[in-house]
């Protein structure tokens, strides 16, 4: 089959699996069936259909004539569209139609031309982003993650050097973890640290925090009880995208730092069980935060899956993982609550698994850099003294820097 395949493309290319369907082959050959020596393409009654480096890619004719890059219809300068999208005849269709080795050219019905770059549709092709992650990512067990030696950034190059801030934020995004190290152990300098790479997320916990176990809020983080693998403000429509931790001071024992890549256990479900992996990006969970302290009153609610995925390539994006903090639910039918409840257990246990386990001690200087929509944290159970600052941030904008400094985010 796919030697025909291959033939009949260089006929002047009819699927034969389509073609040998008497009635679907005469209606194809009505349409214009056009080659150069590195790509094909032909006008089919509602796509054109495109062979190009490998792919075969269908674009609706509306969008054809949305994505016109000519002057009149965009704007190269501001990147914005000039064309009134909702002016297209819905049922346009080119008039004209010709390729050379780089481009493809539509004429339409009132004369306008068109000209693609075929490496620009390729790359804008559903089919094209269908096959590419979003993010490129090392998904990581503690071995994984060990082995790779990821070097730390230090504070002097870090914030002089935008090649060292680059190296840090490529790091931040293939594992979701990232430490800053001889960072001076205050405050401040955490502050410097942090809006090197991006703008500080103000929330109800205020700018920049730096807390104890003084029992200040109405969170057990105010504590020094372990805390088991979660991420935090998962009671937010949108979670924070990355926390920032830095431990100023700690006389006394235990208070280690837990990391487990969150993307990593998930995958693992979707490999042993696709059906749980479905459930658990499926079906909302409220997750709620309620204060009621003289001091601080708050409530806030986020409605959200546990795992998050782009729905065009499945590509994890979000993991809302908070047992303390996850509400009542009751946005679906027992039955499913039930399906819902095994797969959180597998979920659970993948998460668990003492081999995905990355424990780190904290220290006066060095920073990290959790992306709290991947990366789970937890607390092992502390005395004495613990004085730990930090803040949220807003997501957008550290990717913003990253994608400033030339990387894919
Ligand atoms: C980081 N800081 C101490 C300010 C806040 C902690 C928030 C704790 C909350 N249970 C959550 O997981 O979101
Ligand atoms: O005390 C810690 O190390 C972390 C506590 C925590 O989970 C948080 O502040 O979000
Ligand atoms: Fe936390």
């Amino acid at each position: 089959m796919a030697l025909i395949r291959m033939l009949s493309r260089l006929r002047g290319y009819v699927h034969l699996e389509q073609g040998l369907r008497a009635s679907s082959q005469s209606k194809r050959l009505q349409h214009t069936a056009t080659h150069s020596s590195s790509c094909n393409y032909q006008l089919l009654p509602d796509c054109l259909e495109l062979h190009y480096g490998g792919l075969v890619m269908h674009f609706d004719y509306v969008w054809l004539r949305d994505h016109c890059r000519s002057a009149s219809c965009y704007n190269s300068k501001t990147h914005q569209r000039n064309l009134d999208t909702a002016s297209i005849d819905l049922n346009i269709r080119p008039f004209k139609s010709r390729v050379d080795e780089n481009s493809l050219f539509l004429t339409w019905p009132d004369g306008h031309i068109t000209r693609y770059t075929l490496t620009w549709l390729a790359q804008n092709s559903y089919e094209g982003q269908k096959r590419s992650a979003v993010q490129p990512r090392v998904l990581w067990s503690a071995d994984i993650y060990s082995s790779a030696q990821v070097p730390s950034a230090s504070w002097d190059k870090f914030m002089s050097c935008d090649e060292e801030l680059k190296n840090f934020l490529n790091n931040f995004l293939l594992y979701g973890i990232a430490f800053v190290e001889g960072v001076p152990p205050t405050l401040e300098a955490t502050e410097t640290v942090t809006q090197r790479v991006s703008l500080i997320r103000e929330t109800m916990y205020g700018r920049m925090w730096n807390f104890t176990s003084d029992f200040s809020r109405g969170d057990t983080a105010y504590t020094k009880l372990a805390l088991d693998r979660h991420t935090d403000t998962s009671y937010f429509q949108e979670p924070c995208g990355i926390q920032v931790f830095h431990c100023l001071r700690h006389e006394g024992t235990g208070g280690r730092t837990l990391l487990v890549d969150g993307f990593h256990a998930a995958d693992a479900v979707l490999q042993r069980t696709p059906e749980y992996f479905e459930l658990l990006s499926h079906v909302p969970i409220k997750h709620e935060y309620v204060e009621n302290l003289s001091e601080h009153r708050n409530h806030m609610i986020g409605i959200g899956p546990v795992l998050n995925v782009y729905p065009w390539n499945n590509e994890l994006y979000m993991i809302r993982y908070n047992n303390y903090d996850r509400s009542v639910i009751n946005t679906v039918p027992h039955d499913v609550v039930h399906r819902w409840y095994t797969a959180h257990r597998q979920l659970s246990a993948e998460l668990r698994r003492p081999d995905n386990e990355l424990w780190v001690k904290l220290k006066p200087g060095k920073v990290l850099f959790i992306d709290n929509w991947r990366v789970l944290h937890g607390r092992e159970s502390f005395t004495g003294l613990r004085q730990l600052c930090g803040c949220y941030l807003t997501r957008d904008d550290v990717l913003n820097t990253a994608r400033s400094l030339g990387l894919q985010a």
